[in-house]
Parts: C-alpha cells; structure tokens; sequence
C-alpha cells in the first residue's frame, strides 16, 4: 500500500485547476445506461479509482465502456445490455455504484444489486431509493445481500416524499422516472449541484426533467433516451480543498474552475475566518490573512456548508485563534479524523455530533491513518501546516476522490510524496530529508 509523506511548512502559491465532480461523473456515468441508442462521451471525466469501478460495474452488465484518460472521457455505448445484476465484489467498493439500480429497473424491467452497506462515516441505509422505487411500481426483495427489484411493464410515474433530501436517492429516482409512464415529482428532493448535473445531461438525453436544484423536482416520463456528448462541472469539493490548502500555509492560490455559486457557504465561511477571496467567471483567488480567526460550522443538505468539507475545514480551524464548534449533521459518524488529527497534537473535543476545537495549535507531524475520502484530505491539509513530516497511510480512501493530489499540491510549493511501500521501508533507514529527493510514483 502507498503512503502520503508530507513535510509542513511551505507557503502554497501558484495555480490550481480543478478536475470535474466525482459526485457528478459517478451518477452520469450510471444515467448513462437508459440510452437506447447512440453513444454518450462524457467530457471532463476525472481519473478516479471510483471511476475505474462505475465502469466496471457497466461492463459487467454488458456496457460498452472505454475511459480514456488522456483525453479526461468516457466513450459509452448502452444499446444492449446483457444483465441486470451489479455484483458485491464491485458495490462495496464503492456506495455510489448503487446508482444503477434506477437506470437498470426502468431500461430492464428488473435489476439485482449488492446491497452497499455502512461504511467508517454512517450507516446510510438505502430505504429512501426503494421507497421511490416501491411507489413506481417496483417489487422489492432483499435476497443473499442482494436488493432485487422487478416492475411488470414500465415503471409508473408517482408523487414521492423523501424523509430525508437524499443525493443518492434523489438521483436515482430521478433516473427511473425518466423513462417510467407518465409524471414523477418528487418532493423534498435534495438540491446540490451534482442533481441539477445530471438532470441537465438526462434532458440532453431526451429526458424531461423540471425544477432539478429546487425541492420539488417533476420528471414527465418518456419512451426512450439517447446518447449525447456532456461535460461535467468541476468538483466543488476539490475545489475547497485546496482554497483551504492556500488558507492553512498562508499561500495565495489560485483555484481555477471552481465556481463560486457552488462554493457559496465555504467561501462565507472563510472569509469569516479573514481569509482574502476573490472571485472571477473562471475561478476563485485565495490570499490567506496573517491570522485566521476561530468560527462554528455546521454541515447542512446543500445549500448549507457540505457534509464533505467538514473533515478539511476542521483542520484549517486548528490553526486559528480561539474555540470552534463543528457541528455533523448529516452523517451520524463523521469524525474519524479527529482521533488521527490527535496525534498531530490537536486539541478537539468530541460531544455527541460537535467537535470541539481549539485553535492556535501547533501541529506536528505523526504517522497517521486515512479512514475514508475527507477525513484523509485533512490529514494531508494538517501535513501541510504541521512541523515535521507527517506519514499518512489509508491513501486509496485518497485515491477515490482526488485526481493527482500529490503532484497538485507540489506545484503549489508543497511538499508532499507519494511512495510506495517498499520505497518506505527503504526510506525509514534515510534521513527524512533525503525522502523528498525520490521521483513521485504513481502506485
Ligand atoms: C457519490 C455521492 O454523490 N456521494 C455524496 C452523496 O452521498 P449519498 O447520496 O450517499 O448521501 P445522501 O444524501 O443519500 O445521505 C444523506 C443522509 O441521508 C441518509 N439516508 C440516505 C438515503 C436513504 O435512503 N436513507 C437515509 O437515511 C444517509 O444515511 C445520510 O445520513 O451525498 C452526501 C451528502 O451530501 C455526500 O457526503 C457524498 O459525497
Ligand atoms: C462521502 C463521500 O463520497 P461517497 O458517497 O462516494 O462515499 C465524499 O465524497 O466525501
């Protein structure tokens, strides 16, 4: 397995640009498979491991699928598929890959797919996806792990409440719908910016999808879809990442790409902490302020502050003056970072679904473990201020969401390495400032 080695204390500056939305490219891929006839290229593909496993999951269905990463695209082509089942070994590596279940249900009349299960942030159920596709027409069962849905016939247009604005549910309800008989709405329907993505590429598709970034999204059904060519918008996410990266060396980056509408409640966040940001149509300019001032961050369903910037924000607040309060509202185990951010010499406190932290902390280098996506971009974030090296293991949870991130960050000024584990076991007998002599290495 690689290792991340950061070696903290270079002020970041440069430019950045940022790779298109996994959270978006994910769910398009999967829309994907309700075009009956043409082939879609989807433009802007990051080259995430998640993206190798949607992929996969569409060939072991039949899909023609090439991703080609030179040209950042993916060349698909649905027109048969040959089965319906989305197999364990693929869905638990990643959740999202139960986003073909709608896509499945209504081009197939049924679909059988691994149920995803937990993971290290929450338990996420999945009861709101089958609730919307119950209320469509679907019979559900759940069999050997599997979730098995079948519907005679199309799928029925319905009106479905969700309990809870789900992404994931929304998506895939949204995809069903699109090509069920007559009118789905679904209320309470979440509103990030990745839904309004991939309602925009199923109407150029042929799909009639109204009010996708509202609460109330009404879906009149057709009979058929088609291939198209479709960019996806940058990733918000990443983008944040590194605005935060420029905040916490005290760096001036330019993030290009990121879009400032999307970005709304992290910009507002920062800038609360007196940091510079300036925006323009083709990205935003971070200059960070010689001190950042403590602020509480509650995560909320989008248009609040995202669930995913938690974890890196957390770690900018432990370099500010004063005492935050973060507040998890969205996933019930989202602070498994704080344990490894400890080691750096954090003080946070954990009550219930807050975190409590202390800023002004002067955080050292340790070795560290990534438990999931976020949790591991912080820790490379808190690398980047701590003095010393830190290690950070657990990287493919890194891998999943960011393209490049070594090499992105080392650009900017950081220094940052990826090694694989030999070259480690190598390396623990040189002195630490030899490790950043190495050639990166892609493992
Ligand atoms: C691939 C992708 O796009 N992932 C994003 C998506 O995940 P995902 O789509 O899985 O997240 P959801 O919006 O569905 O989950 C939000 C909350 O709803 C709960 N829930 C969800 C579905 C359901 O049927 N029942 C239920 O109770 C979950 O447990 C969680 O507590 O949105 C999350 C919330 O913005 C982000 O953190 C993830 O990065
Ligand atoms: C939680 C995340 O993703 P996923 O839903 O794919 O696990 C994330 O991107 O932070």
């Amino acid at each position: 397995m690689s290792r991340f080695i950061v070696r903290g204390g270079q002020r970041l500056s440069g430019t950045v640009k940022v790779h298109g939305a996994k959270n978006s490219v994910l769910p398009i891929i999967a829309a994907s498979i309700l075009a009956s006839e043409g082939q879609s290229i989807i433009r802007d593909v990051p080259m995430l491991d998640d993206v190798v496993t949607i992929s996969k999951v569409l060939q072991s269905i039949g899909v023609d699928i090439s991703v080609q990463p030179e040209q950042e695209q993916a060349i698909i082509n649905a027109r048969y598929i040959s089965n319906c089942e989305a197999p364990y070994d693929l869905v638990r590596q990643m959740r999202a890959s139960f986003l073909v279940m709608g896509p499945l249900l209504a081009r197939c009349g049924e679909a059988r797919v691994a149920l995803p299960g937990g993971c290290a942030i929450g338990t996420r159920p999945i009861d709101q996806h089958l609730k919307g596709f119950e209320a469509m027409g679907a019979d559900i069962n759940l069999g050997q792990g599997y979730i098995e849905a079948r519907t005679r016939g199309r799928l029925k247009g319905a009106k479905i409440y969700l309990d809870v604005a789900s992404v994931g549910a929304t998506e895939n309800i949204m995809m069903a719908a699109a090509l069920a008989e007559g009118t789905t709405v679904i209320e309470n329907a979440a509103k990030e910016p990745e839904i309004v993505d991939l309602a925009n590429y199923l109407n150029a598709m042929g799909a009639k999808v109204r009010g996708a970034g509202t609460g109330l999204i009404r879906i009149e059904g057709v009979e058929k879809l088609h291939g198209v060519e479709y960019a996806v918008i940058p990733d918000r996410i990443e983008a944040g990442t590194y605005m935060i990266a420029a905040a916490i060396t005290g760096g001036d980056v330019y993030v290009e790409g990121a879009i400032v509408d999307h970005l709304k409640p992290v910009i507002s966040k920062m800038q609360e902490m007196g940091v510079e940001i300036r925006a323009d149509e083709n990205g935003v300019h971070v200059l960070a302020p010689h001190k950042l001032r403590a602020v509480d961050v509650k995560t909320l369903p989008y248009p609040g502050f995202p669930t995913d910037m938690q974890a890196p924000m957390m770690a900018l607040l432990l370099v500010s003056e004063g005492t935050s309060i973060v507040t998890e509202t969205v996933f019930e185990n989202r602070f498994m970072h704080v344990a490894e951010l400890k080691k750096m010499r954090a003080e946070i406190k954990v009550e219930g679904r807050s975190a409590i932290i202390t800023g002004g902390a002067r955080l050292t280098g340790a070795k560290v473990c990534a438990t999931d996506l976020r949790a591991g971009a912080a820790l490379i974030l808190a690398g980047l201020a701590a003095e010393g090296e830190t290690v950070i293991s657990g990287v493919h949870h890194i891998d999943r969401g960011y393209v490049n991130i070594a090499e992105k960050m080392q650009a900017l000024g950081a220094e940052i390495r990826r090694v694989t584990e030999e070259q480690d076991a190598e390396l623990d007998d040189e002195a630490p400032a030899l490790q950043f002599g190495i050639q990166p290495t892609l493992a």
